[in-house]
């Protein structure tokens, strides 16, 4: 039922249904927020009124292509996350991981073809990026650049305003910025000369990774897709970009994770691992499934 829908609690799972499978082509801008409420989850060993959790996205049959060649990348998602959750996807090279994440935030390089894909209530594939990124999704990039001449605190400052005046508030001055953001800083244990430092100029890999994390600290972000950002770290650095990771999390911010490495899901504890292969979500697993993956590789698990 759409109020009542199972929690994918082990092994594999089908996305609870939005109970009204609209079945209008996702690439067509529409209509507007879908007027019904969202779906939510109850743990049976709690109380139903604590514990309600709240769908935050459901991706459903989502196929995309590569927009200039028109060759297939996503051949049919699905995906269901509730706030809180951590889910982390793993998966061979090629197969479609951070498509997946581009396309949900609204990448110019794919199109889509068939699917949907609701966030908080809305077809977010009709939404711009930007409205994306307004309505609380975040994404890190697998290798994020450097923006010379802009300045590593005006740019969160400037997606903070871009948020606040969404919600019709006040843009934050720059020095009322520096303030609100400071204290963030001790949270992900980043100097404050990262700041002073134009975005990823001259940083390290390890601190483009943190950097991108400090850009979460901003709030607005209800789902944050990180994209190996495990990648090409020690494990100091891991661990400290993990930290910061952890450390701002909420019950209520929801993590999708890509990476090829169970070292990373061992500072940050995903409620789910998905794989994929070819351009599909084949099978979803808790924690104890990674350390297989690991030693054996994907075929240990692969669709049957
Ligand atoms: N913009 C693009 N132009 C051409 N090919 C692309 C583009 N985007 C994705 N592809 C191709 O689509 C396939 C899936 O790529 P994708 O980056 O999603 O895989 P992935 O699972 O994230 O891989 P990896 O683990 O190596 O990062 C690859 O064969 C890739 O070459």
């Amino acid at each position: 039922m759409y109020g009542q829908a199972h929690h994918p609690n082990s092994l594999q799972f089908t996305p609870p249904s939005l109970g009204n499978p609209c079945c209008r082509s996702s690439h067509q801008r529409p209509l507007t927020t879908l007027n019904t409420s969202l779906p939510s989850v109850v743990s049976p060993k709690n109380s139903p009124i604590q514990d309600a959790k709240k769908l935050l996205l459901e991706v459903k049959d989502l196929t995309a292509v590569i927009a200039e060649s028109k060759q297939q990348i996503l051949k049919g998602v699905n995906l269901a996350i509730y706030e809180g959750e951590v889910h982390a996807i793993m998966g061979k090279n090629g197969s479609g991981k951070s498509t997946l994440a581009k396309v949900l935030v609204g990448h110019r390089d794919y199109e889509v073809t068939g699917g949907t894909a609701v966030f908080k209530g809305e077809y977010l594939l009709d939404m711009e990026p930007e409205e994306r990124s307004l309505a609380g999704l975040f994404m890190s990039f697998q290798s994020p650049i450097a923006i010379p001449g802009v300045n590593n605190i005006d740019f969160p400052n400037m997606a903070y305003n871009a948020q606040r005046r969404k919600l019709g508030q006040p843009e934050l001055r720059p020095i009322e910025f520096y303030a609100y953001i400071f204290p963030k800083l001790e949270l992900v244990k980043m100097k404050a000369d990262f700041l002073n430092r134009n975005v990823n100029e001259g940083f390290s890999g390890g601190e483009r990774r943190w950097n991108e994390i400090l850009q979460l600290a901003v709030p607005g972000a209800d789902l944050a897709i990180l994209d190996e950002i495990d990648s090409g770290l020690d494990v100091d650095a891991l661990r400290n970009v993990a930290e910061a990771v952890n450390g701002l999390l909420t019950p209520k911010i929801s993590l999708l994770m890509i990476t090829h490495y169970e070292r990373l899901l061992n500072f940050v504890r995903p409620t789910f691992i998905h794989v994929m292969e070819n351009g599909k979500i084949v099978k979803t697993v808790d924690i104890s499934i990674a350390k297989l993956l690991e030693d054996e590789g994907y075929q240990a698990i692969s669709a049957s």
